[in-house]
């Protein structure tokens, strides 16, 4: 990529500079500590530190381009002003990767809930089919095989555009959070399928309302391809809505629900055998979702509908859920030697958490015992609601420490105490050590009781607790285990 390329995408050919505009740019970056020779640096005022602040040091490290809200002149580099510098990112940074997007199948998927569990059902039947695919999300990014870490569910769009480049697989399917979008990480990435799963109560500190927190998830819809097709739960209210603005506007999608006119009308949520069936182009289709739950029965309907859309034969779709394996930290379920189930679940949202709470009631549950948290430094609006969800359909609630992030301890515990307090009701307590709070569930569990432990899913503590183990996962196996070494220890 040459310099006169930058000048073109940011609308200023006719920008005096004394450099040479044939000149080639070597990398891209809003990041002053990654910068190396020949580098373009996108100066962004961020929520903590402002960008423009580290040009000098950005200048330094061997930039040769610099890109800010704010003019800069600095000798022997090429300095230009933007109005927006997270969306110059994101055009320079899909430029100096060729466009990566336009010769792949790109799938994106968005929503409150379900991103990363209709992502990996996308995946495996994509595969089951004989595509190879590319998958980035909140659990990792693969890419030819290979597992990139990553941070963020959607990454920055210097490396989601190098991730898409380094991509050799058929398909790429991504999560797409609102955050990405309302920054501009996914400027210049063109889909040719877009999914909506659902809206709700969540990420509120970020957004100011629901309908900015909508605006921004619908950001996705205007980027598909000329050829391009949503697909979009419009039995979620939110969804609707969404498909009436895109009809307005002639985007196609296929609406997904119970409503006769649809693309793809639900006949029935079998809620006993987790499947549903639906009539799509005159056919009626049974699918049986691999995972539990009314919520992943949409979840597996939309990924269905997506592979239709590929073109894909119908029952080589509804075969290749049946060898899904299960999906990390999503209703994972275990078997306790007393003959209680333990599930973990990443629920994080009052509904999710009504949903695996059902869930485990339709399944059998005698007794529900959950176990969860709030996330420190993020959305408090939901917490109440989140409470209340547990209070009703629960038997008993431990409420716990989640991540802390960069709250203190103290200052959680008092917010447990407070929310316990104004939300909760006597089946409720509190037991801040989270393994000891799933320690205290499992102790007093019994056949036929479930215990939910909800909130971490698949991640890593943050924090040291009073068991030396680092997930829920490990929590729940080194207990059972010292419950049966117990055992043996009296048998002895
Ligand atoms: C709240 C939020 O979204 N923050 C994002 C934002 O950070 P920021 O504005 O606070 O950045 P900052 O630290 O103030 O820095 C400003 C600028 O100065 C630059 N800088 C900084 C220091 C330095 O020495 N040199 C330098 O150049 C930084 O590279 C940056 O460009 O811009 C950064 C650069 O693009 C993002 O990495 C960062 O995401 C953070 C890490 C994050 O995790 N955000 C979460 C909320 C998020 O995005 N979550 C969604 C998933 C949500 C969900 O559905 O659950 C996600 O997609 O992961
Ligand atoms: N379609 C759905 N509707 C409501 N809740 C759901 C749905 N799918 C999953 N959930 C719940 O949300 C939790 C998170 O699911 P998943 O990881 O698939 O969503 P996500 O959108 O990727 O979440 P995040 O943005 O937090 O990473 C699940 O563990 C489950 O409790």
């Amino acid at each position: 990529m040459k310099v006169q390329e930058i000048l073109q995408l940011l609308n200023q050919q006719d920008a005096e500079i004394e450099i040479d505009k044939s000149q080639t740019i070597s990398g891209v970056t809003d990041d002053s500590r990654e910068v190396e020779d020949g580098y373009v640096f996108v100066a962004v005022r961020g929520y903590q530190v402002d960008g423009h602040h580290f040009i000098d040091e950005a200048i330094d490290n061997g930039a040769s381009v610099v890109i800010s809200e704010e003019t800069v002149t600095h000798k022997n580099v090429v300095c230009l002003r933007t109005i927006n510098s997270r969306r110059a990112l994101g055009k320079i940074a899909s430029a100096f990767y060729g466009y990566p997007s336009k010769d792949k199948i790109v799938i994106g998927v968005t929503g409150t809930n379900g991103k990363t569990t209709t992502s990996h059902m996308i995946k495996h039947i994509c595969e089951q089919n004989g595509y190879s695919c590319s998958m980035f999300g909140t659990i990792d990014y693969v890419v030819n095989d290979n597992v990139v870490p990553g941070i963020q569910t959607t990454p920055s769009a210097p490396m989601l555009q190098q991730l898409l480049y380094e991509s050799d697989d058929d398909v790429v399917v991504m999560e797409v959070s609102s955050h990405g979008l309302d920054q501009y990480r996914l400027e210049g990435v063109m889909f040719d399928f877009c999914v909506f799963t659902n809206l709700y109560k969540d990420h509120l500190d970020y957004h100011s309302s629901m309908e900015d927190y909508f605006a921004a998830k619908s950001k996705l819809f205007y980027m598909l391809k000329p050829q391009g097709k949503a697909v979009i739960n419009v039995d979620d209210l939110w969804g609707e809505k969404l498909s009436i603005k895109l009809s307005k506007e002639n985007i196609p999608h296929w609406k997904v629900g119970h409503q006769m006119e649809n693309e793809m009308i639900i006949k029935d949520i079998d809620t006993d055998h987790f499947s549903g069936t639906v009539k799509v182009q005159d056919e009626e289709v049974t699918i049986k979702s691999p995972l539990q739950g009314a919520h992943n029965v949409y979840n597996s309907l939309e990924a269905y509908a997506v592979g239709r859309l590929l073109g894909l034969f119908s029952p080589s779709i509804t075969e290749a859920f049946l060898s899904l394996p299960g999906i990390n930290g999503r209703f994972e379920c275990y078997e306790l030697d007393n003959g209680a189930t333990v599930v973990i679940d990443y629920a994080h949202t009052a509904d999710s958490i009504e949903h695996v709470l059902d869930t485990a009631r339709q399944q059998g549950a005698e007794s529900l015992i959950h176990v969860f948290g709030f996330r420190g430094n993020r959305d408090q609006t939901k917490r109440g609601e989140m409470i209340g969800a547990s209070a009703i359909r629960s038997d008993a609630y431990i409420l716990t420490l989640d991540d802390l992030n960069s709250e203190s301890y103290e200052d959680m515990v008092y917010t447990l105490e407070q929310l316990q307090h104004e939300y909760g009701d006597t089946q409720g307590r509190i037991i801040p050590d989270r393994t000891l709070a799933i320690e205290e569930a499992v102790m007093n569990s019994s056949q036929g009781d479930w215990i939910i432990i909800t909130g971490k899913g698949h991640e890593p503590y943050q924090q040291d607790y009073h068991y030396p183990v680092s997930s829920d996962k490990e929590t729940v196996i080194y207990l059972q285990n010292k419950i049966t070494e117990t055992k043996s220890d009296l048998m002895a």
